[in-house]
């Protein structure tokens, strides 16, 4: 196998809407997400700590789905080995030559990778100006930066190895008591929890987005705010303290449905002995650490994902279902003797 390209971060999403003017109340009125560029197709959003041109892309289609995911590599030499790399795993490829793809990205090429996931690495990106200390500009949820994707995937081995070939470590995963019952599996470059979250289920879908902000009182903020607004129907679950990442969270579902992840205060995953932490699927906290329920939209519902010629991709259904395990954060819990 050929070198794989050298991933640095989950860098930007590219997603369709049905409705720019919705899509732009909920991600930069609510979300506080600073405009890059907008014409009248698209959006091109960042978060205030970000100063490369966007982490999010929202064009107008008539079906909401994933176009693509978007990876930062190292060097535009990595941009090669990734063309070579899939190519090699006979993956649908295609060269994207600077200026004829994502506004503001420079050479890039885009796959379909082996879990039905449209990807594009990338290494020239356009700057934006420094909003770090922009205090008055930041608004709503103050999203600071994209933090991860989270994927639905059948064959969560699987898509482990595939991202282990890419030089993933593994930070946390769900595991059952049966050989290969993994349910979920939390996958990173950047020395934090995630850029990747793999979910088992049906799949390829895209679960969700987490963006992520600063302190866990932003992501308060951010239900109260769409509380006040009588908009209280974006928010899906918590806010609540997750098991795994023991990130600070509420999840919210944007005028199509896409999922994103309000989330705060994981961990330092960088050194080079880092070992996986494990749960167990029993293990009540592991979704969210007070036990809370995960409502059933959560496990049941995600965005559909899109090929490099812009079809939806057909699903494969998974074997395990681990809303089934309705004990504690996945349902009525069970109380269980002191
Ligand atoms: O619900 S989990 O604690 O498994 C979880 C952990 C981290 C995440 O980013 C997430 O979306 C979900
Ligand atoms: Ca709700
Ligand atoms: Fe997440």
């Amino acid at each position: 196998m050929s070198t794989a390209p050298d991933v640095i971060r989950s860098a930007y999403v590219q997603l369709t809407v049905t409705d720019l003017a919705a899509s732009r109340w909920f991600w930069v009125d609510m979300l506080g997400m600073h405009v890059q560029y907008e014409d009248e197709d698209a959006l091109y959003l960042r978060g205030s700590d970000e100063l490369t041109h966007h982490s999010v892309v929202l064009r107008t289609a008539s079906v909401a789905a994933l176009d693509h995911l978007a990876y930062r590599v190292r060097t535009p030499e990595d941009v090669d080995r990734a063309e070579k790399f899939f190519t090699e795993l006979d993956r649908p490829v295609r060269r994207v030559p600077a200026g004829s793809g994502t506004r503001g990205v420079g050479d890039a090429v885009r796959v379909v990778d082996p879990l039905g996931i449209p990807v594009e690495f990338f290494h020239d990106i356009a700057r934006g100006e420094r909003l770090i200390q922009r205090y008055d500009l930041h608004r709503g949820a103050q999203i600071a930066r994209l933090d991860h994707y989270n994927i639905c995937t059948p064959d969560i081995p699987a898509a482990y190895e595939y991202y282990q070939s890419l030089g993933f470590g593994c930070s946390e995963t769900i595991e059952g008591d049966g050989e290969r019952e993994l349910y979920a599996a939390w996958m990173f470059r950047k020395p934090t929890v995630h850029d990747v979250a793999l979910t088992h289920g049906p799949g390829p879908y895209l679960h969700h987005i987490g963006m992520a902000t600063h302190e866990s009182h932003q992501v308060l903020r951010t239900a109260d705010i769409f509380g006040a607004l009588g908009k209280e129907h974006h928010i899906e679950r918590g806010p609540g303290r997750h098991g795994v990442s023991n990130a600070f969270y509420v999840y919210l579902r944007d005028p199509d449905g896409h999922r994103v992840e309000v989330y705060t205060s994981d961990y330092f995953t960088g050194d080079p002995d880092y070992e996986t932490y494990r749960w167990n699927v029993h293990d009540d906290r592991r979704r969210d650490f007070w036990g809370n329920a995960v409502i059933e939209s959560w496990y049941k519902e995600a965005s559909p994902v899109r090929d490099l010629d812009g079809h939806l991709q057909p699903i494969a259904e998974g074997d395990l279902d681990e809303f089934s395990i309705k004990v504690g954060a996945d349902g009525l819990g069970i109380v269980k003797p002191s």
